[in-house]
């Protein structure tokens, strides 16, 4: 199986500190991976790396079938290449409805000359409804976004990210301040997603991770330390020094 995305030999340095060191890593077409690590281990500098907020001091990043390379882009440019990031804190608009959040998510997919003078067309409200179908806020439509539990808020922006059809969604620590159920269908929602995308999710919380039942990257020190299931990761003793505090 080709790689989807392919990191390889990354470092960046701030201010002389390493943060990621000589990272390698790949992800598959359609696979969920989990990246768990302690405190600075480089997980947000990895996807800082991979969205173009950061750049790496040396080392490679190519995405998608033709490995084109990722570095010399900018965020929005990567974005249209197929990368959606959700950050922690949901960023709706909390004045629209859920609709209208939804409609402009596909408002802001289209080239930009052809924002100027877009309107939503039957086959766009489709669409809207098959989005919200797919995070399970189909009947939540015209309530808004405001409104919405915070969990619900999270589906909603995860939502208006796959309005712009992304290979590759990466999320950032998707199960902070949840209910036990929302968290149980959002474990649900990123499994059914990286059915047909590859889903990279930074998480803190060990029960959320295990419950993804997927392979774990643990960073550390900007490296990878262990990789593979969480019982195979969480068995290492590297690994675990690591979490029990530094030596
Ligand atoms: N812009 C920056 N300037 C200076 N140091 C930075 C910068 N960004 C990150 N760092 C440092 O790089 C290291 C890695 O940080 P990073 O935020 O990537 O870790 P993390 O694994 O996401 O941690 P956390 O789990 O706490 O979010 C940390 O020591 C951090 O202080």
């Amino acid at each position: 199986m080709t790689a989807l995305l392919e990191v390889s030999g990354i470092s960046v340095s701030f201010d002389g500190f390493r943060a990621i060191n000589n990272l390698s890593f790949s992800i598959g077409p359609a696979e969920l991976r989990a990246i768990i690590g302690p405190n600075g281990a480089g997980k947000t500098t990895f996807m800082d790396i991979v969205t173009g907020k950061t750049r790496p001091d040396e080392g490679s990043v190519t995405f998608g079938p033709r490995s084109i390379s990722l570095l010399g882009m900018n965020e929005a440019r990567i974005a249209r290449e197929g990368i959606g990031r959700k950050f922690q804190r949901p960023t709706v608009f909390e004045d629209q409805s859920v609709q209208d959040n939804l409609i402009l998510a596909l408002k802001a997919a289209r080239s930009p000359w052809r924002v100027l003078f877009w309107a939503p067309k039957p086959a766009d409200l489709i669409r809207v409804k098959e989005l919200a179908q797919e995070v399970g806020l189909a009947d939540h439509l015209p309530r808004k976004a405001g409104e919405l539990s915070h969990g619900q808020k999270q589906w909603l922006e995860i939502a208006m990210l796959l309005a712009q059809e992304p290979r590759l969604l990466l999320v950032d620590e998707p199960a902070a301040g949840m209910t036990p159920a929302e968290r149980e269908q959002t474990t649900a929602l990123l499994v059914s997603l990286a059915k047909t995308r590859a889903v990279v999710v930074v998480e803190h919380d060990m029960d959320f991770v295990r419950r993804l039942n997927c392979r774990v990257t643990v960073l550390h020190e900007g490296a990878v330390l262990a990789e593979g299931s969480l019982d195979h990761v969480t068995a290492n003793p590297q690994v675990i020094s690591v979490y029990l505090g530094r030596g």
